[in-house]
């Protein structure tokens, strides 16, 4: 079969086929896939247990052998806890929508960030959102992003630090579903953001602007991150690292003195000791020490969703309320926010450099 380079396309090099019944090559773009964990379909048994199911099946989030764990899994866990979760799940569900708040969040942010993206490069570039568990699958978000052309995606896991039960199965997944492919695109991940300063701006500000208002302002902040098991930290993990790290560099941002934020970690899973303090214990703590007004802060999630909402929203509240605390101010994700969907887009401008150029340089 002869072959000639198709010159007058952006993607110049690219080899088209010059037989005359062959079908049509889309132009060559790039797209970009802004990535979540996932959420249950519906709040009923069945959509939690597949949802569940699913996410604690995956080896990067437990990671015990598999003939133990699964039947534990199947026959004890999936019993209860699709119950349970299903009742936190439809407390904070999204009524209008029909969907988990996560799902309605990343959709938003999905669209303000292709707006931008828009008008940076036109329609060079195609984004789009999946999820590591449930739907849209990262499957058949890649699979349709390599119909409509796009030889070359950046894949950007929304997880400002790196975790491999969250960052590292995102693209485990994306490189599965491209093992399925005979025409697989070029694929980058984008890696931990946690030091962008346009992150910590954005997180920054969304702790001034709850401030500002509040007639008391909080003794304390508490940068609660969802924890992981302590022995991942010891095998590697850089994610305790990168949440210390972050409570630091989100205190100099506010100019605040030492001591002024703590990090803790929430929504422990199971028998085996996970990093602490806990975000539950820690807060009842803080009243029992005469912190009457505390906040609340969750720097590791980009959207709100249900370990936000109801866990802190409710669960921690409590805590911290039943042991003698007064107010309790929850600070929420930076969701779609400007400042936030900013960040991710200069983020996604330096990851795709020498892959597409603004429409204004190229002009
Ligand atoms: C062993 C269990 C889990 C590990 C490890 C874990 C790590 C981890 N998770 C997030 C972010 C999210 N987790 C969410 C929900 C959620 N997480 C677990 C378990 C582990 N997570 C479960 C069982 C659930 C479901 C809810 C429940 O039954 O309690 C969510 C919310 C999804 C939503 O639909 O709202 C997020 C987001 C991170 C960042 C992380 C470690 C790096
Ligand atoms: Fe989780
Ligand atoms: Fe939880």
């Amino acid at each position: 079969m002869s072959t000639t380079i198709a010159k007058d396309q952006p993607g110049e090099g690219r080899l088209e086929h010059a037989q005359s019944d062959h079908p049509p090559i889309a132009r060559a773009k790039v797209g970009v896939v802004l990535v979540n964990l996932g959420t249950p379909d519906n709040t009923d048994y069945g959509s939690m247990r597949r949802y569940l199911s699913e996410f604690l099946s995956d080896q990067r989030v437990v990671d015990y052998a598999r003939w133990k764990w699964q039947p534990i899994l199947q026959l004890i866990v999936l019993t209860r806890r699709p119950f349970l979760s299903g009742q936190a799940y439809k407390s904070i569900w999204n009524t209008e929508k029909d969907e988990s708040p996560l799902l309605t969040i990343t959709r938003a942010q999905t669209e303000k960030f292709a707006a931008q993206m828009q008008s940076l490069y036109g329609d060079e570039v195609v984004v789009d959102f999946c999820m590591r568990y449930g739907n849209p699958s990262t499957e058949s978000v890649l699979t349709r992003l390599m119909e409509n052309g796009c030889e070359r995606i950046l894949f950007f896991p929304l997880y400002p630090q790196y975790g491999s039960p969250t960052t590292a199965t995102a693209n485990d997944q994306a490189f599965r579903a491209l093992m399925k492919m005979k025409w697989q695109p070029a694929i980058r991940t984008v890696p931990a953001y946690f030091e962008h300063p346009g992150y910590l701006r954005a997180l920054a500000t969304s702790v001034t602007d709850v401030y500002e208002p509040l007639s008391e302002r909080p003794s304390k902040l508490v940068a609660s991150y969802h924890g992981v098991p302590e022995r991942f930290l010891h095998e590697g993990d850089p994610y305790h690292c990168q949440c210390q790290k972050t409570t630091r560099l989100l205190r100099e941002k506010l100019g605040w003195e030492k001591g002024s934020i703590d990090t803790a970690f929430q929504s422990k899973f199971g028998p085996e000791k996970w990093l602490g303090p806990a975000t539950v214990d820690h807060v009842a703590e803080l009243a029992r020490q005469g912190h009457k007004h505390i906040a609340v802060i969750s720097p590791a999630f980009t959207a709100d969703c249900v370990e936000t909402l109801e866990e802190i929203e409710d669960e921690i509240r409590e805590s911290f309320i039943a042991a003698g605390g007064e107010t309790f101010t929850y600070i929420p994700c930076l969701n779609d926010r400007d400042d936030h969907i900013e960040a991710l887009v200069d983020i996604a401008n330096n990851e795709l450099g020498g892959w597409v150029l603004p429409v204004s340089s190229t002009a």
